[in-house]
């Protein structure tokens, strides 16, 4: 215990407490921003399908060669096991199906099973953690025309659809397991580079296959189905399938979870200005926090205002138990631990601040027309001692406290991650 931290603390807190904020209510309602950790920054988006695979299509990519990519079940999980001891509060893993423990055998994507996964139950199970889940429809022969879910080749839409069923009856039995509901996010990338003729005939098609995969109802205790749209992707300039409006229609009119990514809007949209909008018309949203730069580049997440706004949406309409916060991004190019752990803390960062705020005084000034003491106040809360109750929140969670994480890192890089060098 740091005496510093804890003194700090002291200030902070008398501060917070003349604007009416109860640090240590918030410190503990800190437990409710649960975020699941997105499996595949540990390996550039690769999978276990086989010894060399990696993200290929799907108008995504991991840029960097930066040594130590976890290329096994094994070193994903040392990956994720050090991220997890770095970070304060509580988590998920957020695995994608292409990262199944196959045990060497060639199983193809219509022939995964709940067994592939177990392991993994099993690990969640360990670290005291719920699971999400996500069908990957990418990297794979069959949507190397750019068409999954949406294709006009019926035998791969079929196969498609086969896949997302078995990954919605895998999630039912995760969520079953580990007595948390496991969100299935489906995401794919179909979509054409030049101006098509017939988006028509593809998001018909896409509607269908989605209502075939999703013919079985789960229990909403163990399963919730998620649609992730998206603006456009690499090689999909001019028309992607799964838009916004298609897929905020979807999960409307199907009562689904609508996926919110960061980084599948024009640049100058605000996802935070979309949660009050979505939670009108849907139970749920999840959300891939993520950070889009130009593009949907999926650089690590960093405390910005974009991210800010979410977290304050969130929070200042108590949405926590509706809103589930996911990460999305996947840099190649730094220390992956250290991009998780940049990432993550940043968003929790977000929601600590978001929970440090006077709402109800500020709210209070809206209505009675003071936009100059509404603004001056958001002004002055950024500089209020944030840090202080932050640190106190890593101590109190016995994670590194600051900067002190990056000596951490440093270490695992040396004594792990520069083992495996180049690959
Ligand atoms: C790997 C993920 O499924 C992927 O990032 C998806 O969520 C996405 O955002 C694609 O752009
Ligand atoms: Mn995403």
């Amino acid at each position: 215990m740091s005496e510093t931290v804890q003194q700090a603390y002291e200030i902070a807190k008398k501060q917070y407490a003349a604007l009416g904020v109860n640090t240590d209510e918030v410190i503990q309602k800190m437990d409710e921003v649960v975020i699941s950790l997105h499996c595949w920054q540990t390996d550039d988006v690769g999978g276990f399908e086989t010894p060399d695979a990696s993200l290929s299509g799907g108008g995504i990519q991991a840029t960097g060669n930066y040594p130590g990519k976890a290329t096994s079940l094994a070193e994903m999980r040392a990956d994720l096991e050090k991220s997890l001891s770095l970070l304060p509060g509580k988590h998920r893993l957020n695995l994608h199906a292409i990262y199944g423990d196959f045990g060497g055998e060639l199983v193809d994507r219509d022939q995964i099973e709940l067994k592939h996964f177990q392991s993994w139950i099993d690990w969640c199970k360990k670290m005291g953690i719920g699971m999400d889940f996500n069908a990957t429809c990418f990297s794979h022969p069959r949507a190397a025309d750019g068409f999954t879910l949406s294709s006009k080749n019926e035998d791969n839409r079929k196969f498609w659809v086969e896949h997302v069923k078995r990954c919605r009856a895998i999630s039912a039995e995760i969520g079953k397991q580990l007595g948390t509901p496991c969100v299935h996010n489906t995401w794919i990338p179909d979509g054409s580079k030049d101006v098509p003729i017939d988006r028509n005939g593809h998001r018909a098609l896409l509607k269908k296959s989605l209502d075939e995969a999703m013919a079985v109802d789960y229990p909403k205790e163990h399963m919730k189905d998620a649609v992730e749209s998206k603006l456009f992707g690499i090689g999909a300039e001019s028309m992607t399938v799964g838009s916004h409006d298609f897929y905020l229609g979807y999960a409307i009119q199907n009562n689904k979870l609508i996926c919110l990514d960061m980084g599948h809007f024009h640049p100058t949209e605000q996802v935070g200005d979309k949660i009050s909008s979505c939670l009108q018309f849907v139970d749920e949203v999840l959300l891939h926090v993520s950070r889009p730069v130009r593009w949907d580049s999926d650089h690590v997440v960093t405390l910005n205002e974009e991210v800010q706004m979410i977290a304050s949406e969130v929070i200042r309409n108590n949405f926590l138990k509706r809103v589930n916060i996911g990460l999305d991004f996947f840099d190649a190019s730094i220390n992956r631990i250290g991009a998780y752990v940049i990432g993550t803390r940043a968003a929790k960062k977000a929601f600590l601040f978001a929970l440090l705020e006077p709402t109800s005084m500020l709210k209070e000034m809206e209505e009675a027309g003071q936009n100059f003491e509404r603004l001056a106040m958001l002004e002055e809360l950024k500089t209020k001692p944030f840090g202080a109750v932050w640190d106190y929140y890593c101590q109190q969670s016995q994670v590194p406290v600051g900067e002190q994480y990056i000596t951490e890192i440093q270490q695992y890089e040396k004594d792990v991650l520069s083992k495996r060098g180049f690959n």
